[in-house]
């Protein structure tokens, strides 16, 4: 049988189908056109001004790895005028962070972007080999997303930047919207919604420039670019409420392949119900951005994230390296349309306020990173805080199978 030509070109093999609209697409086509809904997403929302310094949260995994690989490619082609720089956060997980730092240091090179990497142990005198020592690997999440997210803004701090970005993709979010449903969390579920989130006390902002991208797609863009990335889980990942969210968005997008851009898109119409929320997620001026509920909104360790349900990542990135050699078979990927925005009631939002002993943003005299640290220096890790479930699910991202389906002549 002939091979299926481009949908868009005419003219290459196709190796894509995209079930958002069944388009049957060569390698070229889909980086480009994967490129320019991102591109979209950036100018739609206004989420950079030139010359901005940008910050990209580099964990080495394959959505921040692919984020700083379209944001380098995006500001050269489109002259955005940004100053790109990675930015790391070691954990201290040997085995795990360490190896993947090495590939953000490879990414830095490639990239030609400076890299700076801000530690758990220098910020807090805890890595998380330690804590996890003293706490046992149950729970150790929490302090993992809480720590996390403060040391994303004071290593945004230190290099004077005010806008960091992460590499949360569309089932990123939609884990967190339906997470938030369950909880009926409405405020949470706003922030996790937004495409930016700032704070009132605060003047860096983080955004999701892949807000809209299947995680699907962005295993396929780091595929057939050929990025350099790290796969391997951590090795404290716990399953926990996240992956329960993401089993029940997977069921339902058997049925309904469209589900995940349908619960960002129902997400953000119930973010317009809070005060303070523009229309359509674009951006959350959050008047209490907790530590919990803010790790949940910029997302943890690039290793929490479904690997530990079964190894999809794995298997995802093994077919694809033998699909290389299979010159019959495709891979379909989805992405619905945007809809539209509701406006609704108000609803209640915390306080905002300063940490006393450290001065980070919380809803508390005192923050949950100090009384994280503060039950751990007192050997009493259990008494620490009130921290819900949300903050041992503080990173997301699973990895979706993908569907390889044997393309026919058309
Ligand atoms: N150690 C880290 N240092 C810097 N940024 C991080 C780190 N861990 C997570 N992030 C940021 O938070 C985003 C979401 O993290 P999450 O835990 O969901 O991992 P992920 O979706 O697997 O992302 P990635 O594939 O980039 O690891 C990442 O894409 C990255 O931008």
């Amino acid at each position: 049988m002939a091979p299926t030509t481009c949908f868009n070109c005419k003219e290459a093999r196709a190796v894509v189908i995209r079930p958002k609209n069944r388009h049957k697409l060569c390698r070229s086509c889909f980086i480009e056109i994967f490129e320019t809904e991102v591109h979209e997403t950036i100018t739609s929302s206004k989420l950079f001004f030139p010359g901005e310094r940008i910050a990209i949260g580099a964990s080495g995994g394959k959505d921040s790895t692919v984020l700083a690989a379209v944001l380098k490619t995006l500001n050269e082609r489109y002259n955005y005028g940004l100053e790109l720089i990675l930015l790391s956060i070691d954990e201290g997980i040997r085995g795990y962070r360490d190896d993947s730092l090495e590939t953000v240091k490879r990414n830095a090179v490639q990239y030609d972007m400076p890299l700076t990497i801000v530690g758990y142990g220098e910020l807090y005198g805890w890595t998380m080999d330690q804590v996890v020592e003293q706490v046992g690997k149950k729970g150790n999440c929490t302090y993992c997303g809480v720590f996390r997210r403060q040391a994303l803004d004071r290593g945004a701090e230190r290099l004077d930047i005010k806008h960091v970005v992460t590499g949360h993709n569309a089932d990123d979010v939609a884990e967190t919207v339906m997470m938030n449903l369950l909880r009926g969390d409405l405020p949470r579920l706003s922030r996790g919604t937004s495409i930016i989130t700032e704070s009132g006390a605060s003047d860096t902002k983080r955004s999701k420039p892949l807000k809209y991208a299947y995680e699907k797609e962005i295993v396929l863009y780091a595929h057939h670019r050929q990025l350099d990335y790290f796969s391997t889980e951590c090795i404290y990942s716990p399953e926990a409420f996240r992956g329960s969210a993401r089993t029940l968005i997977k069921d339902l997008e058997k049925i309904r392949p469209s589900s995940i851009l349908d619960i960002v898109k129902s997400g953000e119409d119930m973010a317009a119900l809070v005060p303070g929320q523009a229309p359509g997620g674009k951006s959350c001026k959050s008047s209490a951005p907790a530590a919990g509920a803010a790790e949940e909104e910029t997302g943890g360790c690039g290793s929490q994230n479904g690997r530990s349900s079964g190894g999809e990542m794995a298997a995802m990135e093994q077919q694809l390296a033998s699909n290389d050699g299979a010159e019959s078979r495709e891979t379909e990927i989805k992405m619905p349309k945007k809809g539209k925005v509701s406006v609704g009631k108000k609803i209640k939002t915390q306080t905002l306020q300063h940490c006393e002993r450290c001065g980070y943003i919380s809803s508390q005299p005192i923050c949950k990173a100090c009384n994280l640290l503060d039950g751990l220096n007192r050997n009493r890790p259990k008494t620490a805080i009130e921290v819900g479930m949300e903050d041992e699910e503080g990173s997301s991202t699973l990895m979706r199978q993908m569907e390889h389906v044997q393309l026919t002549n058309s």
